[in-house]
C-alpha cells in the first residue's frame, strides 16, 4: 500500500510548507490539507492554487483533527505558534518544523510540550529558491535535496517514520543527524557566510567611496555578497536562535582572518600562499576532503565502468604519468626538509595527493600540483603540526605505511584512516616493528586501519629483520629511525624498491647501505632539493604488455623509471620473448631513467624466476594477460603478498581470465595460466575488480586481443588513484575503452 496522511495542518504558508504539502500532493501522498498563515491573502491564494483545502483565522481550528501539523513559520515565531496550538492538537498527532536552527526548536517543545514529548520530529530541508511565498511553491523544490531530521533520543518511531516518509515521498535525501551537531555544522556553512556577506556590503556601502566601489565591484564582490540579498527579518531571527554557535565560528573566524591579516603586513607570502591553497584545495575537493567530516554523506562515487573492445595495432611515442613511490615520497621529504623543495613530474593521482593533503593538514605550505610542479615550503624534521582531524588516506598503502613511521616520530597523536579496500589491508606489519621501537600504535580489529599513533613517546633505533620483501614497512621503519635514538637497520629478505634511501641521500641525509641492509642514525637534517619525477614503471607496464600482444605494435614510452629494484617486468617480459628495448638510459635525481621502444612478439609462458617477484609486485596483474596470450604455461611462484594489495591480486586475476575463458589456476602463492598463443583470444563477459586500480587496467589490455563481445570492466574509478589519464592515454595508442558512468 502505498503512503498516504490522512489530514495535514501546515501552519505558515510560505515556500517551504506549501512546497512540501504540494509535493505530497501531487503525488497521491495527503488527503486533506488545512492551513493557517497571518496573512489572509496567502490564505486565500493557497486555496485559490489547490495548495489547501480550507483555512481559518482560527489557527487552533486549522491544527485540531491533524494528523500531521507542519509548522513552518520563521524561527523565532515558532515558540508562539506552538503554544498556541498545543492545547488543540488531537492525541496522535505527529509534529514537525522546517527551521534552520534546531536547538532554540527543541527548548520550546520541551517547555511546551514538556521534555519526554516524543510526537515532535526536528526537521531542517536544506532547500530554498529567490522566490518565495504561496506563489513560488514548488511540488518539486524537494527532488534530491538533503533533508536533515534530529531525531531525540524520546523521539517515538513511528513519528519518526511518519516524517521520513513524508520527506521521501518528495524526493528528498532525508539525513539523521544530533541537535546540538546540526546548529554547529550550519553555524559554519551557512549562518556565518550569511553573516558575513550582510557585513561586508554594509561595511562597503558605508564608505566614502561606495559609489565607486559598486561601480566596479563586479566578479567577486557579485558572488561573495549575492546572499546579502536574502531576508533581513529571517536572518536576524536565526542569527539570535543560533547564537551561541554562530559566535564560536566567528571568533574562529576571527582569529584566522587577524592571522592572515598579519601575514600580508609583515609580507610573509609563504603564509599568505599556505592559507591561499589549503582554501583552494578544500574548495577544489571539498565533497571528497569534506566527506569524513562534514555533515554531507560522503559522495557515492561515480560508479565507472569500462566498455572495452578489440582494438587495433599500438602506436606512438608518450609519456605515462609520474611514479607514484617517488611522488609519495617527494611529499613526505620535502615537508621535512629545511628550505622549498621544487617537484616536476608529479603524480597527480588520488594516492599521491592523499600524501599531499596529509601533509597541509599537518601545516606544511604546498604550492600546487599544477601540470606536474610542487613547491614544497619545508618545516623541518621537527615542525609538523598536529592535523585538526583524523587523515584520510583513501586507497593508499604506502601513504599509510610510510607516515606510521614518521608519525610515530612526532610530538602530537594522529589517527589514520582510508577506504573500504585499505582498511582490510594489514597493518600489524607496521605497527609491530614500530612498538618495538617504542612507539604506542593502536589498530582496529586484526591489525587492520584505521591506526592511532600517540605521539610523544621516544623511540629507540632497532635492528629489523624484515619478514617479508615489503618497501613500504623498510621505509616506514627507517622513516621513524629519522626520530629514534641511535641507529636504525633494516634487512631485507630480496631487494625491494629502494626509493627511501636514495632520495634520503638527495637530501643529503646519510644513509648507509650495505648488501641488503640499510640504517641511518638520528639528529641529521634533511635539505631542500629539486626532484624530477620519472615516468612510472608500474603504468608503463601496462602499454609493455599491450604493444607486446598486439601484432603490428610499436610503441615508445618515454622518460620511465627504470631503478634496478623496478625493473622485474622489464626482464620477465624479455624472459617470455618479449621485444622490449631500453634506450637512452640517463640519471635524474639520483633514478635512473630511460626510453622504453615496445614492439609486439609472440610471448611463451615461463616459470618466473622467484628473484624477480618483489621487483614486478605491481605488475602482476599486467604480467598475467602477458601469460594468457603466451604459448604454453606460464607458473608464478612466491608472490603470497599479491593477496594483501588493494584486492586479492591473485583470486581477482584469475576469476577475470577465467570469465574470459582462460584456463587459469589461483595457488596459495602464485598462479598457473595456460596461454591462448597466437591464435587464440579472450572471450566477453563481466570483469569484477574489486575497485582495483591494476586489476581494471589490465583486463582494458586483455581487450585489446578481445573478440566480438566486449569485455565490461566493472569500477573502475579507482584507475585515478595511479593513472588519471588511462583512458586517454590507451585510447590514443589503439585501445578502443568507452567510459560509462552511473
Ligand atoms: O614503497 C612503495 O612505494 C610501494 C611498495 C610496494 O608495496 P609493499 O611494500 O607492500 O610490497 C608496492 O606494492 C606499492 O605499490 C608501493
Ligand atoms: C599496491 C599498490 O599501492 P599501495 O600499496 O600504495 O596502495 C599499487 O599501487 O599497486
Amino acid at each position: 500500500m502505498s503512503f498516504c496522511i490522512n489530514r495535514i495542518a501546515v501552519v505558515g504558508l510560505g515556500l517551504i510548507g506549501c512546497s512540501w504539502v504540494k509535493g505530497l500532493r501531487q503525488r497521491g501522498c495527503v488527503k486533506q490539507i488545512s492551513g493557517y498563515d497571518r496573512n489572509l491573502d496567502s490564505m486565500q491564494l493557497a486555496q485559490q492554487q489547490g495548495i489547501i483545502d480550507s483555512y481559518s483565522d482560527d489557527i487552533q481550528q486549522v491544527v485540531r483533527d491533524a494528523d500531521l501539523v507542519v509548522v513552518s513559520v520563521p524561527i523565532l515565531a515558532v515558540d508562539e505558534v506552538l503554544r498556541t496550538i498545543a492545547p488543540a492538537i488531537a492525541a496522535h498527532a505527529v509534529l514537525t518544523d522546517v527551521g534552520s536552527v534546531k536547538g532554540s526548536v527543541a527548548a520550546s517543545v520541551a517547555e511546551i510540550f514538556g521534555a519526554d514529548f516524543n510526537r515532535f520530529v526536528l526537521g531542517h530541508p536544506i532547500a530554498g529558491s529567490e522566490r518565495s511565498g504561496v506563489t513560488a511553491a514548488d511540488a518539486d523544490l524537494y527532488v534530491n535535496h538533503k533533508v536533515i531530521i534530529t531525531p531525540q533520543r524520546h523521539t517515538s518511531h513511528q513519528a519518526l517514520a511518519l516524517v521520513r516518509n513524508a520527506w521521501c515521498a518528495v524526493g528528498a535525501d532525508v539525513e539523521y543527524m544530533a541537535v546540538e551537531h546540526h546548529d554547529e555544522v550550519l553555524a559554519a556553512t551557512s549562518h556565518l557566510p550569511h553573516l558575513l556577506a550582510y557585513s561586508l556590503v554594509d561595511t562597503l556601502a558605508n564608505s566614502h567611496e561606495n559609489k565607486e566601489i559598486f561601480n566596479y565591484a563586479a566578479g567577486g564582490f557579485r558572488d561573495f555578497t549575492r546572499i546579502a540579498a536574502s531576508s533581513p527579518v529571517m536572518w536576524r531571527d536565526i542569527f539570535s536562535a543560533n547564537k551561541d554557535q554562530i559566535l564560536k565560528t566567528l571568533d574562529l573566524f576571527q582569529h584566522d582572518l587577524k592571522f592572515l591579516r598579519q601575514a600580508i603586513e609583515e609580507d610573509d607570502t609563504t603564509q599568505v600562499m599556505g592559507v591561499l591553497t589549503r582554501a583552494k584545495a578544500a574548495r577544489d575537493h571539498f565533497s571528497k576532503i569534506l566527506a569524513r567530516r562534514a555533515y554531507v554523506e560522503p559522495m557515492k562515487a561515480t560508479s565507472i565502468t569500462y566498455r572495452a573492445q578489440a582494438g587495433k595495432a599500438l602506436t606512438g611515442s608518450f609519456r605515462v604519468p609520474g611514479d607514484k613511490s617517488i611522488s609519495h615520497r617527494s611529499i613526505m621529504l620535502g615537508s621535512l626538509a629545511n628550505g622549498t623543495t621544487e617537484v616536476t613530474g608529479f603524480l597527480e593521482g588520488e594516492d599521491a595527493l592523499a600524501t599531499l593533503q596529509a601533509f597541509r593538514d599537518m601545516g606544511v605550505v604546498i604550492e600546487g600540483p599544477h601540470r606536474g610542479r610542487v613547491t614544497i615550503h619545508g618545516v623541518g624534521l621537527h615542525g609538523l603540526q598536529a592535523p585538526p582531524n583524523a587523515l584520510y588516506v583513501g586507497n593508499s598503502g604506502t601513504t599509510i605505511r610510510l607516515l606510521s613511521g614518521l608519525m610515530a616520530g612526532q610530538a602530537f597523536d594522529v589517527e589514520m584512516s582510508g577506504d573500504e579496500s585499505l582498511s582490510k589491508r594489514p597493518m600489524g606489519r607496521v605497527a609491530d616493528p614500530l612498538r618495538a621501537m617504542g612507539a604506542v600504535v593502536e589498530t582496529a580489529e586484526n591489525g587492520r586501519p584505521p591506526l592511532v599513533i600517540k605521539g610523544g613517546s621516544p623511540l629507540k633505533g632497532i635492528h629489523y629483520d624484515l619478514p617479508m620483501a615489503s618497501a613500504q614497512v623498510k621505509s616506514c621503519v627507517l622513516l621513524a629511525g629519522l626520530y629514534a635514538d641511535g641507529e636504525t637497520t633494516v634487512t631485507e629478505p630480496a631487494p625491494t624498491r629502494d626509493h627511501t634511501e636514495r632520495m634520503l641521500k638527495g637530501f643529503g641525509y646519510p644513509v648507509q647501505v650495505n648488501g641488503a641492509t640499510v640504517s641511518l642514525k638520528s639528529g641529521g637534517e634533511l635539505t631542500a632539493t629539486s626532484i624530477d619525477v620519472p615516468a612510472d614503471i608500474s603504468s608503463a607496464a601496462f602499454f609493455m604488455v599491450a604493444a607486446s600482444i598486439m601484432p603490428g605494435s610499436d610503441i615508445t614510452l618515454e622518460h620511465v623509471g627504470i631503478n634496478p629494484t623496478r625493473i622485474g617486468v622489464i626482464n620477465i617480459l624479455k624472459a617470455m620473448g618479449g621485444n622490449l628495448e631500453v634506450l637512452n638510459e640517463r640519471e635524474v635525481g639520483g633514478e635512473p631513467v630511460a626510453d622504453i621502444r615496445i614492439r609486439s612478439a609472440q610471448l611463451k609462458g615461463i616459470h618466473i624466476p622467484e628473484d624477480q617477484v618483489p621487483l614486478a609486485i605491481d605488475e602482476f596483474p599486467a604480467l598475467f594477460i602477458a601469460a594468457a596470450c603466451a604459448e604454453g604455461e606460464t607458473i608464478l611462484t612466491g608472490a603470497e603478498e599479491l593477496r594483501v594489495k588493494e584486492s586479492d591480486r591473485i583470486q581477482a586475476m584469475v576469476d577475470g581470465l577465467v570469465t574470459l575463458g582462460v584456463d587459469a589456476k589461483g595457488t596459495d602463492d602464485g598462479a598457473v595460466i595456460q596461454g591462448f598463443g597466437s591464435e587464440g583470444s579472450f572471450g566477453g563477459g563481466e570483469i569484477v575488480t574489486h575497485h582495483d586500480h591494476r586489476i581494471a587496467m589490465s583486463f582494458a589490455v586483455a581487450s585489446l586481443r578481445g573478440g566480438d563481445e566486449p569485455v565490461m570492466i566493472l569500477d573502475c574509478a579507482n584507475v585515478a588513484t595511479s593513472f588519471p589519464n588511462f583512458v586517454e592515454l590507451a585510447n590514443g595508442a589503439g585501445m578502443n575503452l568507452t567510459v560509462e558512468e552511473a
